[in-house]
Formats: structure tokens, sequence, C-alpha cells
């Protein structure tokens, strides 16, 4: 008895395309995005890997990813569950700054740290800040608790507890479940699920738009170690974009 598991990075988006440090700020998909989810939707058919279920984080660039995906599936119908959760790391005073900018200011040790390290937030997001999500509705009922930064470990420490409790058990349940989500809240899962270590985890990227997809036995231990990109070559190519951001 095995369990599918689906991982979906939300295509392209508005501000993938500016270069600008993203987060919690709900920018949409562009028409590369849009044209990258409707690619993952026509794999999933391909390869003959149909979710029964879907998760998305409260952001509009995974949900129209999962949307459009969905759709081109013919498998709009599934029931949805949302949570912020699997929203992206909330990327602190960094939200809505340049890449390139950022990496010139602060040089490439400090950027690299902010970015891919597991356990250095950047600075906190003042309350007042243009790019704060303090007091959107959406997140009410996180209270005081809401985050103004996050590192990864933060990521992780918030997202396994919905793992547990929810996706697992779907899982359990016999669905394939697709987790439509962003780059690093998917690197967190990716993490935990691999055993990957605090220090090898700055050297995995995950690229945008295509399916990864895990066989996990009866202890919720991938089958290939992972995953199985349904493009490969694709992914590869995709991922190392996204590990050179900012350098362009
Ligand atoms: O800006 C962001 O929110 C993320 C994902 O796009 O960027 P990075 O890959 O630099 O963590």
């Amino acid at each position: 008895m095995t369990y599918k598991l689906i991982l979906l990075r939300h295509g392209h988006s508005e501000w993938n395309a500016k270069n600008l440090f993203t987060g919690w700020v709900d920018v949409d998909l562009n028409d590369q995005g849009r044209a990258e989810a409707a690619r993952g939707g026509e794999l999933l058919v391909e390869n003959d890997t149909l979710p029964d279920v879907l998760y998305t984080s409260l952001l509009k660039r995974a949900i129209n990813t999962a949307n459009i995906a969905l759709d081109r599936a013919n498998r709009g119908w599934i029931p949805v569950k949302r949570d912020w959760r699997l929203n992206e790391r909330h990327y602190g005073a960094l939200q809505g700054k340049d890449k390139a900018q950022t990496l010139e200011e602060f040089g490439e040790e400090q950027f690299m740290q902010w970015r891919r390290s597991y356990d250095t937030p950047p600075p906190a997001l003042d309350d007042d800040a243009e790019f704060s999500q303090i007091g959107d509705p959406r997140y009410a009922d996180l209270g005081d608790d809401a985050p103004r930064t996050e590192c990864l470990k933060d990521v992780l420490e918030r997202m396994l507890p919905y793992w547990e409790s929810d996706i697992k058990a779907d899982l359990v349940a016999g669905k394939t479940v697709l987790v439509t989500a962003h780059g690093n809240s998917l690197r967190a899962l990716v993490k935990h699920l691999d055993g990957i270590s605090d220090e090898d985890i700055a050297g995995l990227n995950i690229p945008t738009g295509i399916p990864l997809v895990y066989e996990l036995d009866e202890n919720f231990q991938p089958v290939t170690a992972g995953g199985t990109y349904l493009d490969p070559d694709a992914a590869a190519e995709a991922a190392a974009a996204v590990a050179n951001q900012g350098r362009q």
C-alpha cells in the first residue's frame, strides 16, 4: 500500500518576472505562469496522475495555478481545502524589494543567508509598511501571531501540524492529494519528506508549474528519494533559473 502526493509550485507570477521578493504579497500569475499551469494540468493527464483532493495556500498565484491546471485536467470539481499554513514564507522587510538590488546592497553572503539559510529570517516587516499583511481579513484568526518575517524553519514548524492533521489524513483515506503552493513552503515539505539536512536544503530549488509526484510508503517515506518530476528536463532547467534569481 502506497500513498500518492503531487506537489505543484505555482506558475510564474508578475513579481517573479520583475525579480521582486514576494512572500505573502498576493500577486497574480502572469501569462507565462498561466501557460505553465495549463501545461502542469496536461502533464497530470498524460501521466494518468489525477488528484482526488486539492490543498492550496491562501494566495491567488497558488489558487489560480490549481484552478487552471485542474480545469485542463477536467478535474475542477474535486474538493478544495485552503490554509495559510501552505503560504509562501513571509519574506519580512524584503517583501517588495528587488532581488538584484538587494544582492548588490548587502552582498552575496547576506543575500543567500536570507534567501536560503534554514534558520536566519530577514528583518521583520513593520505593520504599517506598504507590503504588510497585518489587517488582511484572511489572516484575522491569527491575531497577533501573524508572522512579520519567517525563515524556512518557521515555515516547517507552521506547516507540519497541517500536514499531520489534514493532508496525511486524506492520503490515508486513499486519496491522491494535490498540494499547490510555493517555492519555500514546498521546500519545507520536501525537506521533511526526504529528511534533507538543514545545510543541504539550501541547495534545493523547486521549479514553477511542473508537478512533482511522491509515492510514499506506509511510514510516509518516499519510495523514490526526491520524488519524480513529470517533466524532469524542464524541471532541472527551471530549478537552475530559480537558483540564479537576482543574478540576471
Ligand atoms: O520571492 C519569493 O517569495 C520567493 C519565491 O518566489 O523567492 P525566493 O526563491 O528568492 O525564496
